[in-house]
């Protein structure tokens, strides 16, 4: 199996609002593939969607091989990892004792539990009740908890939101290497950082339709500029177009011993977002 998600023609209306007007795509098995959009965008009702909380209202959705009438089935439970709003834990229990509950749901062998734990950085906290943890910690005992049946495909909705940038950073590492292992990663982010680091693909979410899908790196070629931007030690800015017929002014420039700074003007994706969409992604 190529794609691990096919999606043709999905749509979602609530009521009189449609969330999703017509979105296509694929996520091809090992990739990491991030859904970008501002609030209210349809990306929660994406994720409810492919994972079988939601019904799609036309389109055809197949993940892991299983078409949507077969969402609710043990079999693909078993397959998938969830991180969202709806996830919850017990309160009263600690934190071992809440992935113990799950490791015994999913048949999940219990050593599964410490080395979870490393990899969210947690072994500390393992004993309290989930009640005493901040809302960061919480946050990543319910990435455990997604994690710790060792599924084919993770869902992640928002998994870095509540916290630092040195648990994010750590959370990053850790779903590199589960990626690296083999797991398919559909996230979505607010966090343009998050997104050009992890993602091999991103689509931008705007109006219920997808206005760009492809690699950060493509994106940012596509809309840069290509010219070089060159900062001296006597403070002159330039802006060079990159055409062969500057290569001597380059050269020279070069030779001349005064380059402080030279940089091509990629933009980011926050600001690829805003030109393609006219809205900023917060
Ligand atoms: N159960 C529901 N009933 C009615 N409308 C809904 C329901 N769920 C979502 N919507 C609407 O669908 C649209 C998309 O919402 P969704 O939660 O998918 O956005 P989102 O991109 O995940 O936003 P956020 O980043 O704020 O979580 C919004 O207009 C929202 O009000």
């Amino acid at each position: 199996m190529e794609n691990t998600i096919e999606v043709k023609g999905m749509r979602k209306v609530f009521g009189r609002n449609t969330a999703i007007k017509h979105v296509s795509f694929n996520v091809k098995r090992g990739e990491i593939f991030g859904l970008l959009g501002p609030s209210g965008s349809g990306k929660t009702t994406t994720i409810k969607i492919l994972t079988g909380e939601l019904g799609q209202t036309a389109g055809d959705v197949t993940v892991l091989g299983f078409d949507s009438d077969r969402f609710r089935t043990a079999d693909f439970k078993a397959q998938i990892g969830i991180l969202s709003d709806n996830s919850s834990l017990y309160e009263r229990l600690t934190v071992y004792d809440n992935l113990k509950l799950f490791c015994r749901l999913y048949d999940a062998p219990l050593e599964q539990i410490d080395t979870m734990l490393q990899e969210v950085n947690l072994q500390d906290e393992r004993s309290k009740p989930i009640s005493k943890l901040s809302k960061g910690m919480k946050q990543r005992v319910l990435l455990a908890k997604a994690l710790i049946h060792k599924p084919e495909l993770v869902f992640l909705d928002e998994p870095t939101s509540a916290l630092d940038p040195g648990n994010a950073a750590q959370i990053h590492r850790g779903l590199q290497k589960l990626n690296e292992a083999g797991t398919t990663i559909f996230i979505t982010t607010h966090n343009m950082e998050e997104a050009t680091v992890l993602c091999d693909r991103v689509a931008f979410l705007h109006n219920g339709e997808f206005q760009e899908l492809d690699s950060p790196g493509a994106l940012r070629y596509k809309y840069s500029t290509h010219a070089f931007h060159v900062e001296t030690f006597a403070g002159d800015k330039l802006v060079i177009d990159n055409e062969r017929s500057n290569a001597d002014q380059i050269k020279k420039l070069i030779a001349s011993g005064q380059v402080k700074e030279m940089h091509t003007d990629n933009p980011t994706l926050g600001q690829i977002f805003l030109k393609v969409t006219g809205k900023e992604l917060v």
